[in-house]
Protein backbone atom coordinates (compact mmCIF):
# COMPACT_ATOMS: atom_id res chain seq x y z
CA UNK A 1 0.00 0.00 0.00
CA UNK A 2 1.18 3.70 -0.70
CA UNK A 3 2.11 5.48 1.79
CA UNK A 4 1.19 8.61 0.27
CA UNK A 5 -0.81 9.38 -2.82
CA UNK A 6 -1.03 12.71 -4.05
CA UNK A 7 -2.38 15.24 -6.85
CA UNK A 8 0.03 16.84 -9.74
CA UNK A 9 -2.89 19.06 -11.09
CA UNK A 10 -2.87 20.84 -14.78
CA UNK A 11 -2.55 24.37 -15.21
CA UNK A 12 -3.45 27.20 -17.36
CA UNK A 13 -1.77 30.30 -19.11
CA UNK A 14 -4.84 32.28 -18.58
CA UNK A 15 -3.18 34.57 -21.16
CA UNK A 16 0.58 34.13 -22.25
CA UNK A 17 2.84 37.46 -23.65
CA UNK A 18 6.20 37.18 -24.41
CA UNK A 19 7.82 40.53 -24.27
CA UNK A 20 11.30 39.89 -24.89
CA UNK A 21 14.66 37.18 -25.61
CA UNK A 22 17.40 36.66 -23.38
CA UNK A 23 21.20 36.55 -25.15
CA UNK A 24 20.45 32.28 -24.41
CA UNK A 25 17.73 32.10 -26.41
CA UNK A 26 15.23 31.81 -23.32
CA UNK A 27 12.05 33.78 -23.86
CA UNK A 28 10.65 36.62 -20.90
CA UNK A 29 7.19 36.30 -20.77
CA UNK A 30 4.24 37.43 -18.84
CA UNK A 31 1.76 35.24 -17.73
CA UNK A 32 -0.90 34.06 -15.51
CA UNK A 33 -1.19 30.92 -14.13
CA UNK A 34 -4.12 29.26 -12.58
CA UNK A 35 -4.38 25.84 -11.49
CA UNK A 36 -7.32 23.63 -12.41
CA UNK A 37 -8.98 20.61 -10.32
CA UNK A 38 -8.32 17.62 -12.46
CA UNK A 39 -4.61 15.64 -12.98
CA UNK A 40 -2.26 13.09 -12.47
CA UNK A 41 -1.51 10.95 -8.91
CA UNK A 42 1.57 10.29 -7.64
CA UNK A 43 1.51 7.44 -5.00
CA UNK A 44 4.98 7.11 -2.82
CA UNK A 45 6.48 4.14 -1.28
CA UNK A 46 9.35 3.97 0.93
CA UNK A 47 11.99 1.26 -0.31
CA UNK A 48 14.10 -0.81 2.15
CA UNK A 49 17.11 -0.51 -0.60
CA UNK A 50 18.59 3.44 -0.92
CA UNK A 51 17.21 3.17 -4.53
CA UNK A 52 14.81 5.76 -6.48
CA UNK A 53 12.52 3.99 -8.64
CA UNK A 54 9.22 5.41 -10.95
CA UNK A 55 6.39 3.37 -12.84
CA UNK A 56 4.28 5.01 -14.80
CA UNK A 57 0.90 3.95 -16.36
CA UNK A 58 2.11 5.40 -19.89
CA UNK A 59 4.91 3.03 -20.25
CA UNK A 60 6.19 6.07 -23.10
CA UNK A 61 7.53 7.94 -19.59
CA UNK A 62 9.07 5.30 -18.13
CA UNK A 63 12.39 6.44 -18.49
CA UNK A 64 15.20 8.22 -17.11
CA UNK A 65 14.27 11.18 -18.98
CA UNK A 66 10.78 11.45 -16.56
CA UNK A 67 11.01 14.64 -14.64
CA UNK A 68 9.82 12.76 -11.49
CA UNK A 69 12.71 10.81 -11.19
CA UNK A 70 15.06 13.99 -12.18
CA UNK A 71 13.14 15.43 -8.78
CA UNK A 72 13.72 12.60 -6.94
CA UNK A 73 17.48 12.54 -7.48
CA UNK A 74 17.91 16.37 -7.63
CA UNK A 75 16.45 16.39 -3.98
CA UNK A 76 18.59 13.11 -2.87
CA UNK A 77 21.79 14.55 -4.39
CA UNK A 78 21.13 17.57 -2.57
CA UNK A 79 20.15 16.24 0.97
CA UNK A 80 23.00 16.15 3.62
CA UNK A 81 22.93 12.70 5.09
CA UNK A 82 21.13 9.21 2.66
CA UNK A 83 17.91 8.76 2.59
CA UNK A 84 15.72 6.00 2.61
CA UNK A 85 14.68 5.08 -1.14
CA UNK A 86 11.56 5.52 -2.97
CA UNK A 87 8.78 4.10 -5.02
CA UNK A 88 7.38 6.82 -6.91
CA UNK A 89 4.02 5.12 -9.39
CA UNK A 90 2.35 7.75 -11.46
CA UNK A 91 -0.76 7.47 -12.69
CA UNK A 92 -1.00 9.88 -15.88
CA UNK A 93 -4.36 11.42 -16.76
CA UNK A 94 -2.60 14.52 -18.29
CA UNK A 95 -1.98 14.81 -22.15
CA UNK A 96 1.55 15.08 -22.24
CA UNK A 97 3.42 18.01 -24.42
CA UNK A 98 -0.18 19.56 -23.79
CA UNK A 99 0.28 22.75 -22.71
CA UNK A 100 -1.16 21.79 -19.58
CA UNK A 101 2.58 21.45 -17.65
CA UNK A 102 1.72 18.29 -16.56
CA UNK A 103 5.49 17.18 -15.91
CA UNK A 104 6.15 19.96 -14.55
CA UNK A 105 3.64 19.53 -11.77
CA UNK A 106 4.30 16.04 -11.41
CA UNK A 107 8.02 17.65 -10.53
CA UNK A 108 6.51 19.75 -8.07
CA UNK A 109 4.63 16.75 -6.43
CA UNK A 110 7.48 14.53 -6.15
CA UNK A 111 9.53 17.89 -4.53
CA UNK A 112 6.95 18.63 -2.21
CA UNK A 113 6.44 15.19 -1.43
CA UNK A 114 9.63 13.82 -0.29
CA UNK A 115 10.86 17.15 1.16
CA UNK A 116 7.54 16.10 3.62
CA UNK A 117 8.68 12.44 3.67
CA UNK A 118 12.37 12.64 4.27
CA UNK A 119 12.02 15.55 6.51
CA UNK A 120 14.56 18.22 4.76
CA UNK A 121 15.09 21.23 6.10
CA UNK A 122 14.34 23.05 2.92
CA UNK A 123 12.29 26.12 2.59
CA UNK A 124 10.22 27.22 -0.59
CA UNK A 125 12.24 29.52 -1.71
CA UNK A 126 15.46 26.65 -2.65
CA UNK A 127 12.53 23.78 -3.52
CA UNK A 128 11.45 26.42 -6.16
CA UNK A 129 15.23 27.47 -6.88
CA UNK A 130 15.60 23.44 -7.72
CA UNK A 131 12.44 23.29 -9.41
CA UNK A 132 13.23 25.56 -12.05
CA UNK A 133 16.67 23.55 -12.54
CA UNK A 134 13.86 20.94 -14.06
CA UNK A 135 11.60 23.45 -16.17
CA UNK A 136 10.12 26.77 -16.42
CA UNK A 137 6.98 26.09 -15.30
CA UNK A 138 7.90 24.34 -12.23
CA UNK A 139 8.24 26.84 -9.54
CA UNK A 140 4.46 27.78 -9.97
CA UNK A 141 3.52 24.56 -9.16
CA UNK A 142 6.05 24.45 -5.84
CA UNK A 143 4.78 27.62 -4.51
CA UNK A 144 1.19 26.60 -5.26
CA UNK A 145 -0.20 29.64 -5.78
CA UNK A 146 -1.39 31.34 -8.84
CA UNK A 147 0.80 33.63 -9.85
CA UNK A 148 1.38 36.46 -12.64
CA UNK A 149 4.77 35.28 -14.10
CA UNK A 150 7.28 36.95 -15.25
CA UNK A 151 10.91 36.19 -16.63
CA UNK A 152 11.15 32.85 -17.71
CA UNK A 153 8.21 32.03 -14.76
CA UNK A 154 10.51 32.37 -11.77
CA UNK A 155 9.47 35.75 -10.99
CA UNK A 156 5.90 35.46 -8.94
CA UNK A 157 3.57 37.28 -7.70
CA UNK A 158 0.61 35.75 -5.93
CA UNK A 159 -2.97 36.28 -7.69
CA UNK A 160 -6.14 35.86 -7.34
CA UNK A 161 -8.42 35.33 -10.35
CA UNK A 162 -11.62 34.18 -10.95
CA UNK A 163 -12.29 30.62 -10.94
CA UNK A 164 -14.61 29.57 -13.43
CA UNK A 165 -15.30 26.30 -15.29
CA UNK A 166 -12.98 25.34 -18.06
CA UNK A 167 -13.61 22.60 -20.92
CA UNK A 168 -10.28 21.70 -21.90
CA UNK A 169 -9.76 20.34 -25.18
CA UNK A 170 -7.03 18.44 -26.72
CA UNK A 171 -6.97 18.38 -30.29
CA UNK A 172 -4.90 15.44 -30.71
CA UNK A 173 -1.56 16.77 -31.88
CA UNK A 174 1.69 17.47 -30.12
CA UNK A 175 3.43 19.94 -30.18
CA UNK A 176 6.79 20.97 -28.85
CA UNK A 177 7.88 23.79 -26.86
CA UNK A 178 10.88 24.12 -28.00
CA UNK A 179 10.01 24.02 -32.21
CA UNK A 180 7.56 27.32 -30.70
CA UNK A 181 9.84 28.83 -29.26
CA UNK A 182 12.69 28.65 -32.19
CA UNK A 183 10.25 29.42 -34.99
CA UNK A 184 10.93 32.61 -36.98
CA UNK A 185 7.40 33.88 -37.10
CA UNK A 186 6.58 33.85 -33.07
CA UNK A 187 6.16 37.23 -31.76
CA UNK A 188 8.41 38.42 -29.41
CA UNK A 189 7.68 41.98 -28.61
CA UNK A 190 4.57 42.34 -26.23
CA UNK A 191 4.37 45.25 -24.98
CA UNK A 192 4.87 44.83 -21.07
CA UNK A 193 1.51 44.96 -19.02
CA UNK A 194 1.05 46.89 -15.79
CA UNK A 195 0.34 44.15 -13.54
CA UNK A 196 -2.48 44.09 -11.93
CA UNK A 197 -3.89 45.84 -14.55
CA UNK A 198 -5.13 42.46 -16.67
CA UNK A 199 -8.93 41.32 -18.72
CA UNK A 200 -9.36 38.68 -20.93
CA UNK A 201 -10.28 41.19 -23.50
CA UNK A 202 -6.66 43.27 -23.31
CA UNK A 203 -4.69 39.64 -23.10
CA UNK A 204 -3.99 37.17 -25.52
CA UNK A 205 -1.65 33.86 -25.92
CA UNK A 206 1.05 35.03 -27.93
CA UNK A 207 1.46 31.71 -29.58
CA UNK A 208 -1.75 31.35 -30.39
CA UNK A 209 -1.88 32.96 -33.85
CA UNK A 210 1.18 30.74 -34.77
CA UNK A 211 0.13 27.50 -33.45
CA UNK A 212 -3.10 27.93 -35.62
CA UNK A 213 -1.21 27.96 -38.57
CA UNK A 214 0.90 25.11 -37.92
CA UNK A 215 -1.46 22.66 -36.79
CA UNK A 216 -4.81 23.26 -38.45
CA UNK A 217 -6.72 20.85 -36.05
CA UNK A 218 -5.74 23.56 -32.92
CA UNK A 219 -7.23 26.07 -35.40
CA UNK A 220 -10.42 23.98 -35.82
CA UNK A 221 -11.02 23.00 -31.96
CA UNK A 222 -10.78 26.90 -31.19
CA UNK A 223 -13.12 28.08 -33.59
CA UNK A 224 -15.88 25.28 -32.23
CA UNK A 225 -14.95 26.31 -28.96
CA UNK A 226 -15.45 29.72 -29.19
CA UNK A 227 -19.12 28.68 -30.06
CA UNK A 228 -19.90 28.20 -26.66
CA UNK A 229 -17.32 30.01 -24.76
CA UNK A 230 -14.47 32.86 -24.60
CA UNK A 231 -11.54 30.57 -25.70
CA UNK A 232 -7.78 30.31 -26.10
CA UNK A 233 -5.01 28.27 -25.97
CA UNK A 234 -2.53 27.70 -23.27
CA UNK A 235 1.23 27.40 -23.34
CA UNK A 236 2.62 26.69 -26.42
CA UNK A 237 -0.52 24.44 -27.34
CA UNK A 238 -2.06 22.14 -28.10
CA UNK A 239 -4.30 21.86 -25.60
CA UNK A 240 -7.32 24.78 -25.64
CA UNK A 241 -9.56 25.99 -22.89
CA UNK A 242 -13.11 27.72 -22.62
CA UNK A 243 -14.45 29.29 -19.74
CA UNK A 244 -17.36 29.03 -18.48
CA UNK A 245 -19.84 30.40 -15.89
CA UNK A 246 -20.82 27.03 -14.79
CA UNK A 247 -20.06 22.98 -15.11
CA UNK A 248 -23.12 23.04 -16.61
CA UNK A 249 -22.91 24.66 -19.48
CA UNK A 250 -19.54 23.26 -19.74
CA UNK A 251 -20.43 19.59 -19.41
CA UNK A 252 -23.40 20.39 -22.33
CA UNK A 253 -20.52 21.71 -24.50
CA UNK A 254 -18.39 18.33 -23.68
CA UNK A 255 -21.24 16.49 -24.48
CA UNK A 256 -21.52 18.14 -28.21
CA UNK A 257 -17.63 17.74 -28.57
CA UNK A 258 -16.52 15.94 -31.78
CA UNK A 259 -15.46 12.51 -31.32
CA UNK A 260 -12.00 13.32 -32.42
CA UNK A 261 -10.58 15.36 -29.88
CA UNK A 262 -10.43 14.84 -26.30
CA UNK A 263 -11.50 16.88 -23.29
CA UNK A 264 -12.29 17.35 -19.48
CA UNK A 265 -14.25 19.88 -17.56
CA UNK A 266 -12.91 21.26 -14.35
CA UNK A 267 -13.02 24.46 -11.97
CA UNK A 268 -9.98 26.91 -11.67
CA UNK A 269 -7.94 26.66 -8.51
CA UNK A 270 -6.17 29.50 -7.00
CA UNK A 271 -4.19 26.86 -5.04
CA UNK A 272 -2.40 24.20 -5.69
CA UNK A 273 -4.30 21.20 -3.93
CA UNK A 274 -0.72 19.05 -3.05
CA UNK A 275 0.15 22.10 -0.95
CA UNK A 276 -3.47 21.96 1.12
CA UNK A 277 -3.23 17.86 1.34
CA UNK A 278 0.68 18.16 2.57
CA UNK A 279 -0.53 20.88 5.22
CA UNK A 280 -3.14 18.28 6.79
CA UNK A 281 -0.88 15.13 6.29
CA UNK A 282 1.15 13.58 9.54
CA UNK A 283 4.70 13.40 9.83
CA UNK A 284 6.00 10.11 8.47
CA UNK A 285 7.88 7.45 10.77
CA UNK A 286 10.89 6.84 8.39
CA UNK A 287 11.15 3.27 9.94
CA UNK A 288 7.60 2.28 8.19
CA UNK A 289 9.21 1.01 5.06
CA UNK A 290 7.61 -1.42 2.70
CA UNK A 291 9.13 -3.31 -0.02
CA UNK A 292 7.81 -2.89 -3.22
C1 LIG B 1 5.17 27.91 -22.40
C2 LIG B 1 5.10 27.63 -20.93
O1 LIG B 1 4.38 26.44 -20.69
C3 LIG B 1 4.35 28.75 -20.24
O2 LIG B 1 3.90 28.38 -18.99
C4 LIG B 1 6.46 27.47 -20.35
O3 LIG B 1 7.21 28.65 -20.45
C5 LIG B 1 7.23 26.30 -20.94
O4 LIG B 1 7.80 25.66 -19.88
P1 LIG B 1 8.47 24.20 -20.01
O5 LIG B 1 7.60 23.31 -20.84
O6 LIG B 1 8.79 23.81 -18.60
O7 LIG B 1 9.70 24.53 -20.85
P2 LIG B 1 11.22 24.23 -20.57
O8 LIG B 1 11.40 22.75 -20.50
O9 LIG B 1 11.72 25.09 -19.49
O10 LIG B 1 11.80 24.75 -21.98
C6 LIG B 1 11.71 24.03 -23.18
C7 LIG B 1 12.35 24.87 -24.28
O11 LIG B 1 11.48 25.94 -24.69
C8 LIG B 1 12.18 27.15 -24.92
N1 LIG B 1 11.73 28.16 -23.98
C9 LIG B 1 11.03 27.81 -22.85
C10 LIG B 1 10.56 28.77 -21.98
C11 LIG B 1 10.83 30.12 -22.29
N2 LIG B 1 10.39 31.10 -21.48
N3 LIG B 1 11.52 30.46 -23.40
C12 LIG B 1 11.97 29.50 -24.25
O12 LIG B 1 12.58 29.83 -25.26
C13 LIG B 1 13.65 26.78 -24.76
O13 LIG B 1 14.15 26.46 -26.04
C14 LIG B 1 13.63 25.56 -23.88
O14 LIG B 1 14.74 24.73 -24.10
N1 LIG C 1 6.18 12.93 -15.62
C1 LIG C 1 6.09 13.39 -16.89
N2 LIG C 1 4.88 13.61 -17.44
C2 LIG C 1 4.77 14.09 -18.71
N3 LIG C 1 5.81 14.35 -19.50
C3 LIG C 1 7.03 14.16 -19.01
C4 LIG C 1 7.22 13.67 -17.70
N4 LIG C 1 8.54 13.60 -17.49
C5 LIG C 1 9.13 14.00 -18.61
N5 LIG C 1 8.25 14.33 -19.55
C6 LIG C 1 8.57 14.83 -20.92
O1 LIG C 1 8.21 16.22 -20.97
C7 LIG C 1 7.54 16.50 -22.20
C8 LIG C 1 6.55 17.65 -21.95
O2 LIG C 1 5.55 17.17 -21.11
P1 LIG C 1 4.52 18.13 -20.33
O3 LIG C 1 3.29 17.35 -20.10
O4 LIG C 1 5.15 18.75 -19.17
O5 LIG C 1 4.30 19.23 -21.46
P2 LIG C 1 3.44 20.46 -21.48
O6 LIG C 1 2.09 20.17 -20.91
O7 LIG C 1 3.49 21.00 -22.88
O8 LIG C 1 4.17 21.43 -20.52
P3 LIG C 1 4.33 22.98 -20.60
O9 LIG C 1 3.00 23.58 -20.47
O10 LIG C 1 5.20 23.17 -19.38
O11 LIG C 1 5.00 23.25 -21.92
C9 LIG C 1 6.89 15.19 -22.64
O12 LIG C 1 6.81 15.08 -24.03
C10 LIG C 1 7.79 14.11 -22.03
O13 LIG C 1 8.73 13.65 -22.96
Amino acid sequence: MALLTLPAVAKLNLFLHIVGQRADGYHNLQTLFQFVDFGDELSFQLRDSSEITISCSEPSLETDDNLVLKAAKLLAEAAPQSLPGIHIHIEKKLPFGGGLGGGSSDAATTLLALRHLWQLPLNDDELAAMGLQLGADVPVFVRGQAAFAEGVGEYLQPAQPPCPWYLVIHPGVQISTPSIFKHPDLPRQHPPLKWPQWSWENTNNDCEVLVRRLYPEVAKALDWLVEYAPSRLTGTGACIFGRFDNETDARAALQRMPAQWTGFVARGLNENPVCQQLRQASTVNLTNKTEV
